[in-house]
């Protein structure tokens, strides 16, 4: 494991034994770590050490790069969190390294870890990673190794989500979701899409008929959303009419939104439904209560109609009648529909403290979006996203709910034990 530094672990040493023993006591998942994120410092290393020296394959600096993760990156805009990646891309870009990174971090989280008397992190890892194309592997070779590191483990510990970066080509995304669902379908473990990387990039709405594929297959779908204050609302709204099943974290979420679809807040002006139901197809589900309505509305529209006798007789009379009750029977049925959907939502949002604090999208732990949501019980799962370069753990994230304010956020513990079931029951695999 990774030393752990800072916020979390000044938050973790202040807990007493006890309360270490609680969190140990929980069962946790970790639904929201990155691969390429999360390898272990001493991975790295070896990993260099695996390459002759000067090798042109590496950048020049490597280990200075290693040195500067292992010492804490400051961060002063998001732009400087992305620029660390290529250089560890460069160490996971062939078969034999991209599985022993894996391994490295899959062990991280689940396994016993000497410096932690021998306990695991968590029980359940939902790993996410984008599958790269190298000069070395194709991204089926590429999602191939990881899954084999993967299914090393029983299914009810880990699996993985296949990350989708907003940097990507339609295409690209294309291959990428195609790869989830041929993967699959053919048994493989592979439970979700993930919309990730740079937030300042990328058109995704683009990305939305293959996002809706992977959910028709059967995967389950987590978007990065609202990560930074110049997020677009309407990039928001557009991404959570996907109804993605979880939300990472959604730390510039508005107000509106919340309103126009969480079923936690008041409701304001409804979201328009779909319109294209064919509520009279007998394979519609809602056909029985569409033909109930459209009774209903004709016996009032004739109740209510003043024409003559004789202009009852014609024929277009009784078109209008019809036509005018099924469009208003349409409509309430839509409205039943939208309303029923709505009142079910509340995707679960993962929320990763330290790397919010370090990438200062919020300023402190007070102010952190995390208490919106617990006030309103909304689903939270408690998350790591990249234990590298923020030298954190799941142990020490779940510290900062349980440590005293201003070093945590000191919910009791059983808040505390609360949230860890809600990331429990926010896998994708329940
Ligand atoms: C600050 N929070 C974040 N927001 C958005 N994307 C992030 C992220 N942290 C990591 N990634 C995404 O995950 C990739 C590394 O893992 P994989 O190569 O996929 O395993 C990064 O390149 C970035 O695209």
């Amino acid at each position: 494991m990774s030393t752990i530094a800072g916020l979390a672990a000044a938050a973790l040493a202040s807990l007493s034994p006890a309360d270490i023993a609680f969190l140990d006591s929980l069962p946790k998942a970790e639904l929201h770590a990155h691969l390429n994120g999360s390898i272990p410092v001493a991975t790295l290393l070896q990993l260099v050490s695996s390459h002759p020296p000067d090798d042109p394959s590496l950048p020049s600096d490597i280990l200075a790069h290693i040195e500067r993760l292992q010492s804490g990156v400051p961060l002063t805009k998001i732009n400087d969190f992305f620029s660390l990646f290529p250089a560890i891309y460069a160490l996971t870009s062939t078969p034999n390294a991209l599985a022993t990174a894996t391994r490295a971090v899959i062990e991280a989280f689940l396994c016993a870890q000497p410096d932690r008397d021998a306990i695991p992190q968590c029980q359940y890892l939902e790993l996410r990673t984008t599958p790269r194309c190298t000069p070395h592997m194709s991204r089926q070779a590429y999602l191939s190794v990881v899954l084999d590191e993967i299914e090393k483990f029983p299914a009810a510990a880990a699996s993985l989500i296949v990350s989708i970066d907003r940097r990507m080509s339609e295409s690209d995304v294309k291959e990428c979701v195609d790869l989830a669902i041929q993967l699959r379908k053919g048994g493989r473990r592979v439970v979700g899409l993930d919309l990730c990387g740079d937030p300042t990039k990328g058109e995704v709405e683009t990305f939305e008929g293959h996002f809706r594929r992977g959910k028709d297959a059967g995967l389950g779908v987590t978007l990065h959303i609202a990560e930074l204050s110049s997020n677009l609302a309407s990039e928001s709204l557009a991404l959570l009419n996907w109804r993605p099943d979880r939300l990472g974290h959604a730390t510039f979420l508005s107000d509106d939104a919340k309103a126009q679809f969480f079923s936690d807040v008041p409701q304001s002006e409804a979201t328009p439904a779909a319109a294209s139901a064919d509520y009279t197809s007998p394979a519609h589900p809602l056909q029985a209560a569409f033909l109930a309505e459209y009774h209903l509305q004709l016996v009032r529209l004739q109740e209510d109609n003043t024409e003559s006798a004789e202009a009852k007789m014609m024929l277009s009379y009784h078109f209008d009648m019809d036509k005018t009750a099924r469009r208003a029977a349409g409509r309430i049925i839509r409205e039943r529909e939208e309303a029923e959907r709505r009142k079910k939502y509340k995707p679960c949002i993962e929320i990763c403290l330290t790397s919010n604090l370090l990438c200062k999208t919020v300023p402190s732990l007070d102010e952190h979006h995390i208490r919106y949501y617990l006030k309103n019980d909304h689903p939270v799962a408690i998350c790591t996203d990249d234990t590298l370069p923020f030298r954190t753990s799941l142990i020490a994230e779940y510290a900062l709910l349980l440590a005293e304010r201003p070093l945590g956020l000191g919910l009791s513990r059983t808040e505390v034990a609360r949230v860890a079931q809600m990331a429990m029951d926010a896998r994708f695999t329940v």
